[in-house]
């Protein structure tokens, strides 16, 4: 069946033809390919057609799609533990792969980016006893009620200030600083201080195209909430095992009191997972009166492909200098090209995840700013991108990544193709 009549159908069943309001290309003159499978770098159309990737399921196929080794560990633990709502030992090999690489004490697995985040919140509040909750603009902690403010992601792309559906009393704790802004946070906790129960922040956002925290902003955060009996929640769902094994809490040398993960942590299957120090996750129910559960939270087969993920990054360290050498080589190029053409820009990177703002700026640090980008120079090029073979967000204000499978002759096309445009 060709693209168009699968996408066509689809309408009629699931609204906008998806499952989430990213990948439906809203405002694109092209539609969306429907994709049938993906092999390390590329996937490949319901027509056969073949793209580089660099959207990597937004973020979570590190190690390219259906690696030989974790497809393999999957099959295994398929054919004797599906799912069984008890104990197992896979659930540990994850957690302590986690909490030893990134050095938490504890964790809690879910089932998604925005399970993680909602539950940390629910944690943080019963912990300090404590109501409202501080986030910044532009970034995007998942769909829970409480986070439907000036978030990015799809939010941002459809520019809509929130979601109908969310009660003013759900978002009446929720208050928005401004990223990057220490004078924002400063004003916040000098007015409320005492009502916070946590700041959560994407460390580096990666939801209104990739803008990297300064460390200042991140060490203020840390300091005044330290001073303020307040935790400090870093969002690790699109940085965690990213941007380093330690996440960016290594990049930036800075503790949080609770992080959230999904994405890589799963290798591609639904996951999600919260954690931090003991003394708060045991806070957490049976043992805490803070109660959070989940049916199919720490799956066997969503584990051991969690597992066979992170094992080989980290026994397989040199991939993130690999990442980084590629992706530097790929920013350097993109630079060249867009100067000599005269269009102006803003490429923000982080390790692997980097964005390509279309704007007269000369910086982008916050929601401000990238809501200024010319979103209609991006979807021309988007379009350009995606109709020649380099799959890239539909949206200026998301990432773009790398995994240990793109190759320099991958990025050499992207660049070919860049150029044409
Ligand atoms: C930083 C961040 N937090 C939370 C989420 C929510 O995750 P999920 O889509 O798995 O619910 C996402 C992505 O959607 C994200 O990028
Ligand atoms: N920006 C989102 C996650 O990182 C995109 C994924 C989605 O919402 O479907």
């Amino acid at each position: 069946m060709h693209n168009l009549d699968i996408f066509n159908e689809s309408k009629r069943y699931m609204p906008g033809g998806v499952n989430s309001p990213v990948r439906a290309f809203t405002g694109f003159n092209i539609n969306p390919p429907v994709i049938k499978s993906g092999k390390g770098a590329y996937i490949y159309d319901e027509e056969g057609k073949k793209y580089i990737d660099f959207v990597l399921a937004w973020g979570p196929m590190i190690l390219g799609h259906s690696d030989e080794e974790v497809v393999e560990e999957a099959i295994k633990t398929l054919r004797e533990a599906q799912a069984f709502g008890a104990p197992t030992y896979l659930e540990l090999e994850l957690a302590k792969l986690i909490c030893d690489t990134y050095g938490i004490d504890m964790i809690r697995m879910v089932n998604s980016g925005t399970e993680a985040t909602m539950s940390a919140i629910k944690l943080a509040r019963g912990y300090t006893n404590r109501d409202k909750v501080v986030k910044f603009s532009g970034c995007y902690h998942g769909h829970f009620d409480g986070f439907l403010v000036a978030a990015g992601s799809g939010v941002m792309t459809e520019n809509i200030p929130g979601s109908a559906g969310v009660p003013k009393d759900s978002i009446k704790n929720t208050i928005i600083a401004n990223y990057n802004d220490i004078d924002s946070v400063k004003e916040i906790f000098e007015k409320l201080g005492e009502d916070i129960a946590c700041v959560i922040v994407e460390p580096v956002a990666g939801n209104m195209g990739v803008v990297p925290a300064t460390r200042e902003f991140l060490e203020f955060l840390r300091e005044v909430t330290k001073k303020y009996g307040s935790l400090l929640i870093f969002d690790e769902v699109m940085t965690g095992f990213r941007v380093a094994l330690g996440g960016a809490k290594e990049v930036y040398g800075i503790e949080p009191d609770l992080v959230t993960f999904a994405k890589i942590i799963g290798g591609g299957l639904p996951c999600g997972a919260y954690g931090g120090k003991k003394e708060i996750m045991e806070m957490l129910s049976p043992i805490g009166p803070v109660y959070q559960a989940g049916t199919m939270s720490g799956n066997p087969v969503v584990m051991s492909m969690g597992v066979a993920t992170l094992r080989k990054l980290i026994n397989n360290k040199y991939y993130y200098e690999q990442l980084e050498l590629l992706s530097s080589y790929m920013q350097r190029e993109i630079e060249l090209i867009l100067n000599n053409r005269g269009i102006s820009f803003v490429i923000n990177r982080c390790a692997s995840m980097m964005t390509v703002f279309f704007t007269e700026d000369t910086t982008i640090k916050n929601y401000e700013d990238a809501k200024r980008c010319n979103v209609d120079f991006y979807r021309r090029y988007a379009e350009h991108m995606i109709t020649n073979g380099i799959y890239i967000s539909p949206s200026q204000f998301e990432a773009m990544f790398l995994s240990v499978k793109h190759t320099k002759e991958d990025i050499d096309r992207f660049l070919d193709v860049l150029r044409r445009f």
